[in-house]
C-alpha cells in the first residue's frame, strides 16, 4: 500500500486550514509537518501551537518531521497537539533511545530519519523500538530541491533487513518525490512518500496527488 503524505511546508500559510483539507479531500493518506529550528537546518518554519490549531480539522494521521536539536524538550508539546508519529533526525539526537522512548511514553509512533549521507549502520541498533525510518533524499532545510538518487540503494538494504527480520516498520521517503522520482523508491520498499512542491505548487492538487499515488503503485504491482 502506497501512501502520500503531504507536506504542509508548500502549502498557503495564509488559509493553511484549507490546504488541510483540500489534501485531505484529494487522498491524502498522512499529513506531514515540517518543523524547523534554525539551528539543525538553516530555516525556520513553525511549531506546535500551529500544529495545534489545525488538529481539528482532519482524522489524517499527523506526521511529525523534527528538524530540531533538543528534541526531548519539545517531544510533550507536539504530542499534546496531536501528533500521531514523530521523527527524529539520528544525526541531531545523542540519546536516541531515551528520545525513542519519551516519544512512545506519550502514545505517539516513534521514528528516526536518516539524511542523504548518513548510513543505515546508524539506526540499526533501534531498529526494533520504532515504527518509522524516514529516508532524506534531500538535504533538510527547505522544499523544491532535487532528488538525490544515490539515497535509492540505503533504502533496498533497509528494506531487506526489516523482511530478514520480519519487523513491522514503515519506509518514508522525503524530499524532491513527484511521479517519476517515486517510482525507484517504491521498488526499493518505500511506502510512504511525502510530497510538498510537486502537490502543493499545482492548480489542481488531486491530479497531481493521485498522479504521484498511481505511478508508486504501479511501480510494485
Ligand atoms: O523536510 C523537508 C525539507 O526539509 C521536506 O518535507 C520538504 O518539505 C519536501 O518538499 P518537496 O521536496 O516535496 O518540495
Amino acid at each position: 500500500m502506497i501512501k502520500i503524505a503531504p507536506s504542509i511546508l508548500a502549502a498557503d500559510f495564509s488559509k493553511l486550514g484549507e490546504e488541510v483539507r483540500e489534501v485531505e479531500a484529494a487522498g491524502a493518506d498522512w499529513i506531514h509537518i515540517d518543523v524547523m529550528d534554525g539551528h539543525f537546518v538553516p530555516n525556520i518554519s513553525f511549531g506546535a501551537v500551529v500544529m495545534d490549531a489545525i488538529r481539528p480539522l482532519t482524522n489524517l494521521p499527523f506526521d511529525v518531521h523534527l528538524m530540531i536539536e533538543n528534541a526531548d524538550r519539545y517531544i510533550e508539546d507536539f504530542a499534546k497537539a496531536g501528533a500521531d508519529y514523530i521523527t527524529v533526525h539520528v544525526e541531531a539526537s545523542p540519546h536516541l533511545h531515551r528520545t525513542i522512548q519519551l516519544i512512545r511514553s506519550f502514545g505517539v509512533k516513534p521514528g528516526v530519519v536518516l539524511n542523504p549521507h548518513t548510513p543505515v549502520e546508524a539506526i540499526l541498533p533501534i531498529l526494533e523500538d520504532i515504527d518509522l525510518v524516514l529516508f532524506m533524499t534531500v538535504n533538510p532545510g527547505f522544499g523544491g530541491q532535487k532528488f538525490i538518487d544515490s539515497v535509492v540503494p540505503k533504502v533496498e538494504q533497509l528494506s531487506k533487513i526489516i523482511r530478514d527480520k520480519g519487523l513491522s516498520i514503515d519506509i518514508e521517503i522525503d524530499g524532491g518525490i513527484n511521479e517519476e522520482t517515486i517510482i525507484p523508491c517504491a521498488k526499493a520498499g518505500a511506502n510512504v512518500f511525502v510530497a510538498g512542491s510537486a502537490i502543493y505548487s499545482k492548480p489542481d492538487r488531486a491530479a497531481a496527488l493521485q498522479k504521484i499515488k498511481k505511478a508508486g503503485e504501479e511501480a510494485i504491482s
